[in-house]
């Protein structure tokens, strides 16, 4: 199995590039979606962060007030970090179950889309690896217009994460989707290309598929020997 990669910014195009993936049959885990689930009302995570934040942070319904933790945690490093320590374990979790509902599936390529892919240390499970590159004045204008929020709460949640620049140098293949979306989709469509050839021999052994054929492999060997000592 090919499990790709895909990170990149706040508002840098992650999810646009997630839903040409999905268009094409490709399966998209989204780590954003992971960590809403694990902060609803009543599960594990929800019930250490609610432990370490206090009831201020719920609504009145008891699910997480998410824009009032996100401006606790976006404006404080410290409050940030611990937010991380706590959630990290369930969010890992969650991704890893979503991997194997997917190889139960026979998917061979999927894309994992995880905003803090190397923050989180998660680059080293995934080959290859995309970053969204967009630069920072369109990443803020983008930002801004999407969550309508103020500049100053968008520069907070830009300058929470790893610098986009530092994590291009560390992709092996970046999207600059500093253009127009048509520019964007151009750009897919040669990453489409290079993310769908045949898979590795290692890739291949990591699929259900390959999995089935050392399986059967081993199963004949042993059969032959028993029949033959
Ligand atoms: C703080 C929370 C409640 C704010 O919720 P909100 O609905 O406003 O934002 P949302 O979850 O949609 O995130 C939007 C974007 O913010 C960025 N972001 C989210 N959490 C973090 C973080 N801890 N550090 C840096 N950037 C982050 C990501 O780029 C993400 O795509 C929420 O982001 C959260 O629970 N974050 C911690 C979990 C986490 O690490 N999520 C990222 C998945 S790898
Ligand atoms: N090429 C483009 N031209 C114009 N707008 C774009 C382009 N690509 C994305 N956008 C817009 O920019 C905003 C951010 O894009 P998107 O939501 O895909 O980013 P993201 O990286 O997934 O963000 P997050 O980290 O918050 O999940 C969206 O409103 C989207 O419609």
């Amino acid at each position: 199995m090919r499990i790709v990669g895909l990170s990149g910014g706040i508002a840098s195009g992650k999810s646009t590039v997630s839903n040409l993936f999905k268009a094409h049959g490709i399966p998209v885990v989204d780590a954003d979606l992971v960590a809403r689930d694990v902060l609803k009302k009543g599960t594990g995570g929800w019930k250490k962060v609610v432990a370490a934040f206090g009831e201020d942070i719920l609504q009145d319904s008891g699910e997480v007030d998410r824009p009032k933790l996100g401006h606790i945690v976006f404006s404080d490093p410290d409050k940030r970090q611990l937010l991380n320590r706590l959630l990290a374990p369930y969010i890992s979790f969650g991704i890893f179950l979503e991997i194997l509902k997917l190889w139960m599936k026979g998917y061979r390529v999927i894309v994992l889309d995880i905003p803090l892919l190397f923050e989180a240390k998660m680059d080293k499970w995934t080959k290859p690896i995309i970053v969204v590159w967009v630069d920072h004045e369109t990443q803020l204008q983008r930002l801004i217009a999407r969550d309508r929020t103020s500049p100053e709460e968008a520069k907070n949640r830009i300058q929470a994460q790893m610098p986009l620049d530092l994590k291009k140098t560390k992709a092996d293949i970046v999207i600059d989707n500093t253009g127009s979306p048509e520019e964007l989709k151009e750009q897919f469509q040669k990453v489409l290309g290079h993310v769908t050839k045949p898979l590795t021999w290692t890739e291949f052994v990591l699929s259900r598929q390959g999995a089935f054929v050392a399986f059967i492999s081993v199963f004949v060997v042993v059969l032959i020997l028993s029949k033959t000592l």
